[in-house]
């Protein structure tokens, strides 16, 4: 690829699915930008959480929410897929995604309407799954250390909640793009998840 040529991969899928994980090792792997555009929704929920109106939140969205210390919470990720459901929300956040994605050098952005909606021209689309139970057991292991009462039934009622409130809304459903590789992790170590889809990226840059 030529230096400042523009690439990018858009990866979607439910909730710890491994996006996050996969977008980061691939924006290292190959000198990409990578944008959690997750956590834009988290702030946005965050702040309309606080009682401020969501889409005036969207609209005024800056750096410094996307820090607050309590975005990665099973709570900020709830509110995140009430706002996300609003059609005004999602408009606001399009054009920083869309920016982001189209910068020289390459971005990888993870999230659930990349491949369909905010860069359908992408030059990758991977969507990532793994099954409910397997997520649920790892986004599990990964708060408990903040949160030792935690139990992985309630891990796996809130990431079903917000899958089924994200597939079901009518902005910008969960779903694959029609030319998306579906890549299931369940039985992947991150280390060989991280391999297919470099090779999907590399097979696509060649
Ligand atoms: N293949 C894998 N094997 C084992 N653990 C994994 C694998 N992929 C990701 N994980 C772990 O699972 C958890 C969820 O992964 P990650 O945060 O990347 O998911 P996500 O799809 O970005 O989640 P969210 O949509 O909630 O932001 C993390 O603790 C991560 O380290
Ligand atoms: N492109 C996106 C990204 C996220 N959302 C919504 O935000 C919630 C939190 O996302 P995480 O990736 O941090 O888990 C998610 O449940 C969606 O409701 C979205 O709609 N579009």
């Amino acid at each position: 690829m030529a230096e400042g040529a523009r690439f990018t991969v858009a990866l979607d899928g439910p909730a710890a699915s491994g996006k996050g994980t996969l977008g980061r090792a691939l924006a290292q792997a190959c000198g990409f930008a990578h944008l959690d555009t997750g956590l834009l929704y988290r702030a946005v929920g965050a702040r309309a959480a606080a009682g401020e109106d969501p889409v005036a939140a969207a609209r005024s969205l800056v750096p410094e929410d996307l820090s607050r210390a309590d975005l990665r919470s099973a709570a900020a990720g709830q509110a995140a897929s009430r706002v996300a459901a609003l059609e005004e929300v999602r408009a606001a956040l399009l054009a920083f995604q869309r920016d982001f994605a189209r910068r020289p050098g390459g971005a990888v952005l993870d999230g659930r309407d990349i491949g369909t909606v905010v860069c359908p021209g992408a030059e990758v689309k991977l969507f990532v799954t793994a099954s409910d139970a397997v997520r649920s057991r790892r986004r599990w292991l990964e708060l408990r250390a903040h949160q030792p009462d935690l139990t992985q039934v309630e891990v796996l009622e809130d990431l079903r909640a917000r899958d089924a409130r994200d597939r079901e809304r009518a902005a910008a459903p969960l779903r694959p793009a029609p030319d998306a590789m579906l890549l299931d992790t369940s039985d992947l170590t991150i280390e060989a998840a991280i391999a297919r889809a470099l090779s999907a990226v590399e097979a696509a840059r060649r």
